[in-house]
């Protein structure tokens, strides 16, 4: 794939926030490629320097070293009407939707339409388009307080979809949504970027966002990009120590402290963490063949999760057995298998 925004060793910093203090490195040093069409998500604590981040992407703070382009464009290195015309190709969405409350729905999509001067007829032709398309067409004369929040955040989603840019940039954007709507949203996210072709941008700290719609993740720790590679790699195989504490979140950890000293007391024989990608392996190809080599095995905890469609699966058994004819059981179950006893 073509890359689309990429970042060049770039660097934010703000002034220390009392006189004498230290200079805040929000961003630093960061470079990364995003590609064209794709579902980027950033994730890490609050702090890391995420929203910076993103907004020095659509340059609402200029970047205080490196270089960004967009395509071709090096908006870095752009200022006045040349910035702003590359910025309406660039949408955004945030976490409290940022309505305008006294328009209606159909005035807030038409506003970004209104400010690049698209006259009334074509307007509302583009603004009755985009209401359909975010499943919001019988609201148009509605006001922001009248929807829900889900439904809010879908007039966000149609507003900053008004001028067609190619990039959509959503910080913590399902983070004031319940559960239900937060897929809803998802799931329309997931739409812009197929049909639409949009590249995404989404900063969160929810991990289920990023298994459900990020193609690739990059970590964020103090400014920096610690982690970078495709959403099943890192959530199956976090190298650094903060993606490995977000990844406990979501995908099944490994029983740790007391929940591993229970599950001793509980069950005769030793334990060992079967865990396996979809290379060929599934949780049923894993048990018949412990069947098949004869042994005797408790499946005691774990089991298997959904990562962008993809299957991970983390089981603990207790076995009267040892690792050999485990691994010797498991060998031809498929290539993504490992065996790890828990002692
Ligand atoms: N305008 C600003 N002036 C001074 N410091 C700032 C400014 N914006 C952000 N920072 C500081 O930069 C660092 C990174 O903040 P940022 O908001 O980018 O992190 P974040 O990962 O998005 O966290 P959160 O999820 O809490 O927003 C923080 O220490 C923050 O206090």
């Amino acid at each position: 794939m073509a890359q689309h925004i990429v970042l060049d060793r770039v660097s934010k910093r703000f002034p220390p926030a009392k006189r004498g203090g230290e200079e805040i490195v929000a961003v630093d040093d960061v470079s990364l490629s995003i590609d064209r069409g794709e579902v980027f998500g950033i994730i890490g604590y609050s702090g890391a320097g995420k929203s910076t981040l993103v907004r020095l992407i659509n340059q609402l703070e200029p970047v205080s070293s490196g270089r960004i382009t967009i395509g071709d464009v090096p908006i870095t290195e752009l200022r006045g009407r040349r910035l702003r015309e590359q910025q309406t190709g660039i949408g955004m969405i945030f976490q409290r939707f940022n309505l305008l409350t006294s328009r209606t729905v159909a005035g807030n999509v038409a506003y970004p339409l209104e400010v690049v001067g698209v006259e009334r007829a074509e307007r509302k032709r583009r603004v009755a388009e985009l209401l359909e398309f975010v499943g919001l067409a019988g609201r148009a004369d509605a006001y922001p307080e009248q929807l829900s929040g889900g439904q809010q955040q879908r007039v966000g989603i149609a507003r900053a979809l008004a001028t067609n840019p190619q990039v959509l940039l959503a910080d913590e954007a399902t983070s004031a949504l319940d559960p239900e709507t937060t897929v809803e949203v998802l799931d329309l996210l997931a739409r812009v970027n197929r049909e639409l072709g949009v590249t995404i941008v989404v900063i969160t700290h929810e991990m289920e966002v990023i298994t459900r719609i990020a193609d690739r993740v990059a970590v964020m720790e103090a400014g920096r990009v610690v982690e970078v590679g495709t959403t099943y790699d890192v959530f199956t195989r976090p190298s650094t120590p903060v993606a490995k504490r977000f990844v406990q979140t979501v995908v099944r950890a490994l029983p740790q402290g007391d929940e591993l000293e229970q599950l001793r007391a509980k069950h005769e024989g030793r334990l060992f963490t079967i865990s396996f990608t979809d290379e060929g392996a599934s949780e049923a190809r894993v048990f018949s063949a412990l069947a098949k080599a004869g042994i005797d095995f408790n499946l005691v905890h774990g089991g298997v999760d959904d990562i962008q469609g993809r299957v991970y699966g983390l089981l603990t058994i207790a076995v009267r057995g040892d690792a050999d004819a485990i691994a010797w059981a498991l060998q031809r179950v498929g290539a993504g298998v490992r065996v790890e006893e828990q002692r």
